[in-house]
């Protein structure tokens, strides 16, 4: 992995893009706050003033996240939440209500994904990949759409997705996925730009997480190197963008996808498997029979 990592002393001291109190007053959740990307976006999000909710499965990690917000003097509530089940989204709805109020902003950053060839997943594993990172994602935005609407009121959505633009080798259910939250959120941000909400797609290349640790150490040494930069992001690289994104900065961007991979659909090739012998330099190619 490359040496752009983040810790919780850069997450308070690395510089912010944006001004200082452009979120004050502001409520944010963020989903998968607890580690990574969405650990780093809560920390950018309290920085710029707002009040966050983080959830996730794991209930430890969400206290850590909280010990060092109350550590800081930061608004925070934790709520362990399954965003693919809805009424325990309905839950944590109810405890940001009784908390802070109706949120502002969400941040629909859980996801993630295991890698295997597409002729091998089993359906069992399709569908656990396509509830969390699209039905989940979706559970999440129509449910606090709906209590925008309710409410006569509007609301920001960042849905973070991944940088499918030329497929994901090894990882084909993330893909099918990932493409499913950015046409949706093309859809509803027509749906509900009259209700005043607002909704858009981060779509990030490699980023060194926690996450990554998942995958196979050869997969994670391309990773490394699958881009132009030669380097993966950091999660603070990504929690800027959506805060960007969660501000009224970006007041006239809606229903759109932006790219942050250091330039990799532009470039190579990636595998998150073993790349097949196919694609190798060396491979002489075989005449196929075709039927
Ligand atoms: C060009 C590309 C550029 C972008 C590249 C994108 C790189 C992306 C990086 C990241 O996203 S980093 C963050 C990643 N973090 C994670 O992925 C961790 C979270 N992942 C998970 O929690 C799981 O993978 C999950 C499936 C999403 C979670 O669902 P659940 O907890 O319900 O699943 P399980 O009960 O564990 O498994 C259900 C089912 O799924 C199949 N399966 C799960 N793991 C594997 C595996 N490692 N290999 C093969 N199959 C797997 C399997 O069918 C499981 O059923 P059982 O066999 O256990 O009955
Ligand atoms: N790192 C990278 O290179 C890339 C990451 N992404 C995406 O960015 C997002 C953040 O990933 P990253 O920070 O890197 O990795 P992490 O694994 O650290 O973050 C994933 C987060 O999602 C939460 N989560 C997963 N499933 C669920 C669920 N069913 N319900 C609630 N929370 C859930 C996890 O918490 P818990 O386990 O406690 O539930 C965890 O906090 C993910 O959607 C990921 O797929 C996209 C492209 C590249």
């Amino acid at each position: 992995m490359s040496a752009r990592t983040v810790d919780d002393l850069r997450l308070d001291d690395a510089p912010l893009a944006l001004a200082s109190g452009l979120l004050d007053g502001r409520t944010a959740i963020v989903s998968g706050g607890g580690s990574g990307i969405g650990k780093a976006a809560a920390w950018v999000l309290a920085r710029l003033g707002a009040r966050v909710a983080i959830c996730g499965r794991n209930p430890e990690r969400l206290e850590a996240v909280q010990s060092a917000f109350d550590a800081r003097g930061w608004p925070i509530l934790a709520h362990p939440c399954d965003i693919r089940d809805e009424a325990g989204i309905e839950r944590l709805l109810d405890a940001v209500a009784a908390r802070f109020g109706l949120p502002d902003i969400l941040i629909n950053n859980a996801g993630g994904q295991f890698a295997q060839g597409a002729s091998q997943i089993a359906p069992k594993g399709w569908r656990a990949v396509i509830e969390t990172n699209l039905t989940g994602c979706w559970l999440m935005m129509q449910a606090v759409a709906r209590r925008w609407i309710d409410g006569g009121r509007g609301g920001v959505i960042v849905n973070v997705t991944a940088a499918n633009g030329r497929g994901m080798p090894g990882i084909a259910h993330s893909a099918a996925a990932r493409a499913g939250v950015e046409n949706v959120t093309r859809t509803a941000a027509v749906e509900w730009a009259p209700h005043g909400i607002r909704i858009n797609c981060l779509a990030p290349g490699l980023v060194d997480s926690g996450g990554l640790s998942v995958y196979p150490e050869a997969a994670r040494a391309a990773f490394a190197r699958a881009n132009p930069q030669r380097a993966t992001g950091d999660p603070w690289d990504i929690a800027q963008i959506i805060a960007f994104l969660a501000s009224d900065t970006t007041r006239f961007l809606t229903g759109t996808t932006i790219t942050a991979d250091g330039g990799g659909a532009l470039w190579g090739d990636l595998w998150t498997i073993e790349r097949p012998v196919y694609f190798s330099d060396s491979f002489q190619k075989a005449e196929i029979h075709v039927a």
